[in-house]
């Protein structure tokens, strides 16, 4: 037995399924989870000592790479200054400009410690600002673990076919309503139907979570449109594509103007943050300063708030474009090689995000993402990983680049790839 199976055992025996979040443990594509020791830059270091270059970046908030010696210095001079306060600090103001002055939608922000917190907290003040209580939610997006958003949710969900979750009262689904992504007849049917009881449209700008599908042109403006028609707040879930898409999320990159913005991975540099913002007038029917109650007692802590300052003033200064155009040709050799081998591929790709789907079809929402072989799949992702590549262990996963991957980290990518046989 490896140290990783032999830890994964024990952590069986005292953790649910082993792992503390069910799309680590590896289940659909049959392989056992491996326990890291450390990371830096574009690579992990497994329990065992083998190297990965690694694709997931901890879900995403590694844009910079592991263990940037910045993030790291400010979390370690921060540290020396006590971990946590209980009352405000300098570095949540800091944090607060940075995020205020880097996302065109956000005048003002809350911070929170997960992208879970941050949107179950949007759509608490929707409702509150509104007097509303639906929702509208896309087949496949995943906007974390809270009651309202896990109807037809994406990521973990997904892949573990769990087709609607115990513990979730009735009561509470019947105000989330599910539309197709990219399709926006069925978000204007839901309104004419139910407009005068829907407080939020929520949406994955770019959505990451059946795999990366991008908005076909007129969706996202569409989606303006409706909600201001009927006085619903448009809710951009940035979690991923937050200082990823552009270093103004996708809402710049896109030019629309969401009411309400939700952030995660990125702004926490590594470390447990989420934040939800948006504009002055209803972020300000937040408590105290309004009655829509939303508290942490963790929330704005020094380390984290330090991590998410020197991620955002190393990123300010990174060229995405270049990043992008690299993402692009790499991912784009990876499907020439795989389609090489006789094998569907469609390519989904922006900015340092793409998806390999195995599927002719054009993924433009979940039914088209859930067409993709899943059995290419998993030989594809077991193929890799025994060649030190490592990927998301799900289809309906996106593939991260970094400032950290350099091309040898690409070149050794596809050499691997080039030998993979389905
Ligand atoms: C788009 C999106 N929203 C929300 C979340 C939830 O964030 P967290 O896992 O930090 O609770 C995630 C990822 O997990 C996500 O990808
Ligand atoms: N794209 C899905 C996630 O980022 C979730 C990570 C997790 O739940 O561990």
């Amino acid at each position: 037995m490896t140290i990783s199976q032999e830890l994964f055992q024990k952590a069986g025996t005292l953790i649910p399924g082993g792992v503390n979040s069910p799309v680590r443990a590896c289940k659909s594509v049959h392989c056992d989870p491996l326990f890291v020791a450390s990371a830096g830059g574009s690579k992990l270091t497994t329990e065992d000592g083998d190297e990965f270059i690694d694709y997931v970046m901890s879900w995403g908030p590694m844009l910079l790479g592991h263990n940037h010696p910045k993030v790291a210095a400010a979390i370690a001079e921060t540290a020396t200054r006590g971990t946590s306060f209980g009352a405000p600090c300098r570095l949540e103001v800091e944090l607060a400009q940075a995020v205020v002055d880097a996302v065109p939608g956000i005048d003002m922000v809350r911070m929170v410690s997960s992208g879970t917190e941050a949107t179950m907290s949007a759509l608490r003040l929707a409702r509150g600002y509104t007097g509303k209580n639906g929702v509208i939610k896309f087949h496949g997006g995943y906007h974390g673990h809270a009651d309202a958003f896990l109807a037809s949710a994406g990521s973990g969900v997904a892949t573990q076919s769990i087709p609607g979750t115990p513990g979730v009262p009735a009561d509470v689904v019947k105000h989330t309503l599910l539309a197709h992504y990219n399709d926006l007849d069925a978000v204007r049917t839901l309104f004419e139907r139910q407009g005068d009881d829907i407080a939020a449209v929520i949406v994955e700008p770019v959505a990451g979570n059946m795999g990366l599908v991008l908005p076909k042109p007129g969706f996202l403006e569409g989606l303006r449109e409706l909600t201001r028609k009927h006085g619903a707040l448009l809710i951009f879930d940035e979690v991923i594509t937050g200082f990823r898409v552009s270093f103004g999320g996708a809402q710049a990159a896109f030019g629309i103007d969401p009411d309400l913005t939700c952030l995660g991975k990125i702004i926490g540099g590594g470390l447990p943050v989420g934040a939800y913002g948006g504009k002055r007038e209803i972020m300000s029917h937040i408590a105290p300063s309004g009655n829509v109650y939303q508290a942490g007692t963790l929330s704005g802590n020094p380390l984290a708030m330090a991590a998410g300052l020197a991620t955002l003033k190393a990123l300010a200064k990174q060229d995405y474009p270049a990043l992008a155009a690299r993402t692009d040709a790499f991912s784009g050799e990876l499907e020439n090689i795989l389609r090489g081998k006789g094998v569907p591929v469609t390519r989904n790709h922006i900015a340092s995000i793409f998806t390999l789907f195995f599927t002719k079809t054009p993924v433009v929402d979940f039914p088209s993402a859930q067409t993709a072989d899943s059995k290419a799949f998993v030989s594809f992702y077991q193929q890799m990983r025994a060649q030190g590549i490592y990927l998301a262990p799900s289809g309906f996963e996106c593939a991260f680049t970094s400032f950290a991957h350099s091309e040898q980290d690409f070149e050794r990518t596809l050499e691997a790839a080039r030998k993979v046989e389905f």
